[in-house]
C-alpha cells in the first residue's frame, strides 16, 4: 500500500507498511508459531488454520486524532516532536466516509474557532476529536476538550454538522482537563439523543456507546467471531463464560437455543450495550437460549453460572467452554490459575498480544492448544490477533 503520509516522513505508525502484504502475513505467521512453542505452552498437537487477512487500506473504523494548528485551520492527526501538528485526515487506513466526515469537522471547528489545545504551552480547549464508522456508515463523534467552556457553542451549532453528515448518530463532549498524554477523561456528556452506535457485525446488533472498546477492523472481526461461532458449535457446550466480553461480540456470537451465555466485563457501558443488543435480539434472561451481561474484574469473577442439575445456580467454573479476551497484558497469574483448577473442558482464548498469550499458556498446563488462527487485525504493524482453541489434556 502507498501512503504520501509515510514517503514523506511525516508519519511512521505503519512500521511494515514498506513489506508486500503477504510477507507482512507470513511474517505474523510465522512469529506466532515461534513464541509460543519457545516459551513453553503445549502445542505438539496444534493445528494452524489459514490465517485471515485484511483490507490493506480502509480497514480501521475509529480515527484517534490529535487537534492542533490554529483556531480556524486546525489539523487532525498527530503531533511532531515539537508539539506541532501534523494533519493526517486522508490516512489510507481509514475509510473514505471516515475521511469526508473528518473535512466536516475540521470545518466546523474552524468556524467556530475553538482553539486547539497547545500541548507545550498548555493552553486551548478542544484536545482530540475521536470519530467512529459503523458498517452501516454511520458515525459517532466525540470532542475531547479541556473543559466545558466551548460546549454550549458546540451545541448551539451541531444541526449544521448533522445536516452536513446525515450518518452522524451520536455526538459526545468529553473532558480532560489534565495535561497529560491521555486521549479522553472519565466524564462525557451526550450531545444527542441516541447515545450508542449500531454495530451490525455478521447480522449481530452490536451497540457501541462512548467509551467503550470496540475492535479497530470491523470485517476482520467479523471473521474471528464467526471462528469462535464455529468452535463453540463443534464443542456444543451448554453454559458458556465470555470473560473480558467487552459490548457482547463473542457471547451473543456464541449463544444457542440450548446454551446459558454468560459475559463479564469492567466496563458499566460496555455491559448496558450488550445487554441491550441481548435484549435486541430476544435472549435476555438467564434461562436456555440466554445472554447474560454482567459488570465485574474477570480475574476475580465469582458470581453463579446458572443452570446447576437441582434448578440452582452453578459457581462459575462449572462453565463448559470459557472464552477469554483480554487486553494486552493477558489473563495474568491469577486467572491462569483459576482456569487451570476450573471445571471448564474447552478454552477459546482470543489475544492481540502473543507474548502474553505465550506466558498465560505455560501458566496452564493442563490446557494442550489444539487450533489456532492469525486473525490480522492490524496491517502495516507487527501486531495481529490470534484465536487459540484449547482442550483439557
Ligand atoms: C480486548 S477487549 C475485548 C472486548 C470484547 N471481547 C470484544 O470482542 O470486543 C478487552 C476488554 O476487557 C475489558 N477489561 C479490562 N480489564 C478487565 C477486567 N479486569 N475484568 C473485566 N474486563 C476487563 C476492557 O474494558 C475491554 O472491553
Amino acid at each position: 500500500m502507498q501512503c504520501d503520509y509515510h514517503d514523506r516522513g511525516l508519519c511512521r505508525s505503519c512500521t511494515l507498511i514498506d513489506q508486500p502484504y503477504a510477507l507482512q502475513l507470513a511474517q505474523k505467521t510465522a512469529g506466532v508459531r515461534e513464541l509460543l512453542a519457545g516459551r513453553g505452552a503445549d502445542t505438539r498437537e496444534l493445528e494452524w488454520l489459514e490465517p485471515v487477512p485484511s483490507a490493506e487500506a480502509g480497514f480501521r473504523n475509529k480515527a484517534k486524532m490529535v487537534v492542533a494548528g490554529s483556531a480556524g485551520r486546525p489539523t487532525l492527526g498527530i503531533l511532531d516532536p515539537r508539539g506541532r501538528g501534523i494533519d493526517l485526515r486522508h490516512c489510507p487506513l481509514y475509510p473514505i466516509s471516515v475521511a469526508r466526515a473528518l473535512e466536516s469537522v475540521a470545518r466546523f471547528t474552524g468556524e467556530l474557532r475553538l482553539l486547539p489545545y497547545d500541548v507545550p504551552k498548555g493552553r486551548g480547549e478542544l484536545k482530540h476529536i475521536l470519530l467512529t464508522v459503523s458498517p452501516d456508515d454511520e458515525l459517532m463523534l466525540r470532542f475531547v476538550l479541556r473543559s466545558d467552556r466551548q460546549l454550549p457553542r458546540i451545541r448551539e451549532n451541531l444541526g449544521r454538522l448533522q445536516d452536513e453528515l446525515p450518518g452522524l448518530r451520536v455526538v459526545s463532549a468529553n473532558f480532560q482537563p489534565e495535561h497529560k498524554a491521555v486521549l479522553e477523561g472519565s466524564d462525557e456528556v451526550m450531545l444527542t439523543e441516541q447515545d450508542s452506535l449500531l454495530m451490525r457485525v455478521n447480522d449481530i446488533p452490536l451497540r457501541l456507546r462512548t467509551r467503550s472498546f470496540f475492535q479497530t477492523n470491523t470485517r476482520v472481526a467479523a471473521a474471528l467471531y464467526r471462528r469462535a461461532a464455529v468452535w463453540a458449535d463443534r464443542i456444543s457446550p451448554s453454559r458458556v463464560l465470555d470473560l473480558y466480553c467487552g459490548v457482547g461480540g463473542f457471547a451473543l456470537h456464541l449463544s444457542a437455543p440450548d446454551r446459558r451465555v454468560l459475559g463479564v466485563e469492567v466496563s458499566r457501558g460496555a455491559v448496558a450495550a450488550a445487554r441491550q443488543a441481548a435484549a435486541d435480539l430476544g435472549l435476555a434472561g438467564r434461562g436456555p437460549g440466554s445472554a447474560r451481561f454482567e459488570v465485574g474484574d474477570a480475574t476475580a469473577w465469582d458470581a453463579p453460572l446458572g443452570g446447576a442439575p437441582d434448578g440452582g445456580d452453578r459457581p462459575v467454573e462449572a462453565a463448559d467452554l470459557v472464552v477469554v479476551n483480554p487486553p494486552r497484558r493477558g489473563l495474568g497469574a491469577e486467572l491462569s490459575a483459576r482456569l487451570e483448577r476450573s471445571e471448564a473442558r474447552d478454552l477459546i482464548y482470543s489475544s492481540c498480544n502473543a507474548r502474553s498469550l505465550a506466558r498465560d499458556l505455560a501458566a496452564m498446563p493442563s490446557w494442550r492448544a489444539v487450533e489456532g488462527q492469525v486473525l490480522d487485525m492490524f496491517p502495516h504493524t507487527g501486531h495481529y490477533e490470534v484465536a487459540m482453541r484449547l482442550e483439557r489434556r
